[in-house]
């Protein structure tokens, strides 16, 4: 039964990068690697309804807090079978956004930090669909600044990622950044791992995926050690 690690952070913080750099180094450690990115536009009618919301169809949908959360949770949901097949048959597996990105966006959505938010997520997609609690979280951390120019880079260089509603909304992703704090403080849900991805550059890549690989690996893998959460330096 593989780990199950989820990768959190604000939109273009390079969760999408880390995760290949995971896979790439876990490989090369000898384990079998499963991944899996939230929401699943192309697989899923939930994400995909979800996606077109960010981009101003289905009304008043976007524009709903609880709304659009159930859409990305009903879209996990529906990869309840998907992950279990992907945990069963891979020593790690790296999910792209997990629980966690509903309890971010749609608290700072609503000017909360951790409250009744996140504790309906938690109540909705932990214990009423049953989602796997994941062993541990990695949030990739920058600040929203540098996170907002990666997007706008990125669109420049794919047309068919040009920001989204929520993307677009720096003052949101603002928010999003001081709520994963507040998540990481808490410990919510498992216990979380920080990396810091300001620095560019393959060799920085390297490091960070060594040193997350070095500390969600080397605990989860050895039965019985205790957990701990730690800043990651590199
Ligand atoms: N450490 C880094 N230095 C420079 N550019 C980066 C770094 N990490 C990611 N990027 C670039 O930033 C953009 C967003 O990264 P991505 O992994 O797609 O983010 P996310 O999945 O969090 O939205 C991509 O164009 C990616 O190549
Ligand atoms: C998966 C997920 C995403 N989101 C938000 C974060 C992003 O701003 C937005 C779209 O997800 P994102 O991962 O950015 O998709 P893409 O980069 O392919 O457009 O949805 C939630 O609010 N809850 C969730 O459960």
């Amino acid at each position: 039964m593989g780990v199950l690690v989820a990768v959190e952070g604000l939109d273009g913080a390079g969760k999408a990068t880390i995760v290949a750099a995971l896979s790439r180094g876990a490989r090369a450690r000898g384990a079998r690697v499963g991944t899996l990115a939230f929401p699943r536009y192309d697989d899923d009618v939930h994400a995909a309804l979800a996606g077109e919301a960010l981009r101003g169809a289905h009304g008043d949908t976007g524009a709903s807090v609880h709304a659009m959360a159930l859409l990305f949770a009903l879209d996990r949901r529906a990869a309840r079978e998907e992950l279990e097949t992907l945990r069963r048959d891979s020593d790690l597996l790296l999910v792209d956004r997990y629980v966690a990105s509903n309890a971010a966006y749609g608290s700072a959505r609503r000017h909360e930090t951790i409250g009744p938010f996140a504790d309906w997520v938690r109540a909705t997609e932990i214990e009423r669909f049953g989602l796997p609690l994941p062993d541990a979280q990695v949030l990739v951390r920058v600040p929203p600044d540098l996170a907002a120019q990666r997007v706008r880079d990125r669109a420049a260089q794919q047309p068919d990622r040009a920001a989204d509603g929520f993307e677009a909304d720096a003052a949101l992703q603002g928010r999003c950044a001081a709520v994963y704090d507040a998540l990481v403080a808490e410990q919510w849900l498992s216990p979380w791992w920080v990396s810091d991805n300001r620095q560019s550059g393959d060799d920085a890549l390297t490091r960070t995926a060594d040193a997350i690989l070095d500390a969600v690996l080397t605990d989860a893998f050895a039965p019985g050690s205790s957990v701990r959460s730690d800043t990651i330096e590199t």
